[in-house]
């Protein structure tokens, strides 16, 4: 189908979500996007943002959010909580192992996943926490309605370190925060209504990840002279979209549709958001889940931090009507958000050289 309408003159008309140029896009920067507006009233102001993150989406599935309101100490704080655990003794960590739980929470060893599947593990520990209400809020009507379906479980915690919990956990509930934030914004970018996650997102399905990767040392490239053993092999995230912390390391890359790999470069003071498979399936691709991966060559020790939002576990991941017209119908089987994003962890851990 021929598209005519112009990404700067945004429209209702699906054409405008399929543009074929869209698919061609070979973009060599990641836009930085100020997200104060996400927090005005003004429509106006709202849409002008809602725009530039169309844009982005479309074009390159990636984009650096500044003005996010995070504090630098709640940041540091959670940064230190990780380099504390992570320097713990290897059984200390292995005590909460990922693969004890039913829910993929807890420790992931150095190589315990492949994420690219022609890869040879990857060169990052992690350790994953789940949605949980924040301390002292036991009692909040969230934690008391959820539904986590295939999903469902608790987080594990080390009890040997005091104010882990506590620092990850407000990081958590803040970057929560500004993910609920974007929600809106891209239902505004796809020309429906604003609202419209809005009874799909009631208990946020949300991962986040502490990462550690050590400087991928030259007797890996050695051993492995073809690079298939790297901080985190080449792929796509699975759930709508991803905020990510990252340090001054450097490492993360972003391929653009030539298949050259674009450095996502740290910027202090702003966070990375890239679009996962969910939304990919949401908008049958319109939205692009862009291929990256880490490699850490800084010397130094990385630590970054994803969070990954999805819907509800419950929410069927259906397309939306403004993407799919009989000219591109729908591309994906239709299932439940927690059965998809419990797939693919599952396939990431079966390919693990380790167990
Ligand atoms: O550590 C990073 O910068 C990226 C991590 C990532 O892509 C992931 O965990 O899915
Ligand atoms: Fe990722």
């Amino acid at each position: 189908m021929a598209a005519t309408a112009s990404r700067s003159t945004p429209s209702a008309s699906p054409e405008l979500f399929l543009d074929p140029k869209r698919s061609e896009s070979t973009f060599e920067e990641i836009p930085v996007i100020d997200i104060r507006d996400a927090r005005s009233s003004d429509p106006v102001a709202r849409k002008r943002l809602a725009d530039l993150i169309r844009d982005a989406c479309i074009n390159v599935g990636f984009f650096y959010i500044q003005s996010h309101g995070i504090a630098d100490e709640v940041i540091s704080d959670t940064v230190d909580a990780a380099k504390r655990y992570f320097s713990l003794p290897e059984a200390t960590k292995l005590e909460l192992d990922v693969h004890k739980t039913s829910n993929f929470k807890g420790y992931t060893a150095l190589l315990g996943e492949n994420t690219d599947s022609e890869g040879l593990g990857d060169l990052h520990e992690g350790f994953d926490v789940g949605w949980e209400p924040p301390i002292g809020l036991i009692d909040s009507p969230e934690a008391n309605s959820r539904e986590d379906g295939a999903m469902a479980g608790e987080n594990v915690w080390p009890q040997c370190l005091p104010g882990y919990r506590e620092a990850v956990l407000k990081y958590y509930h803040q970057i929560l925060e500004v993910g609920k934030l974007l929600f809106p914004l891209f239902a505004l970018a796809l020309d429906v209504p604003e609202d419209f996650f809005d009874d799909k997102t009631t208990k946020p399905a949300a991962i986040m990840r502490l990462l550690h990767y050590p400087p991928q040392s030259p007797t890996s490239f050695e051993t492995d002279p073809e690079g298939r053993q790297i901080g985190i092999g080449a792929h796509t995230d699975y759930e709508c979209f991803t905020i990510l912390w990252q340090d001054h390391a450097g490492g993360l890359q972003v391929q653009n549709m030539t298949g050259k790999w674009v450095d996502a470069v740290p910027i202090p003071g702003t966070f990375v958001v890239n679009l996962g498979d969910q939304f990919a399936r949401w908008t049958n691709d319109v939205f692009k889940s862009t291929l990256h991966r880490v490699i850490n060559r800084s010397g130094a020790e990385r630590y970054s931090i994803p969070l990954f939002f999805g819907t509800d576990y419950n929410v069927l991941l259906e397309p939306i009507p403004t993407c799919v017209t009989p000219g591109s119908p729908s591309k994906y089987e239709v299932m439940t958000a927690g059965e998809y994003v419990k797939s693919r962890l599952e396939a990431t851990y079966a390919r693990s050289l380790i167990v």
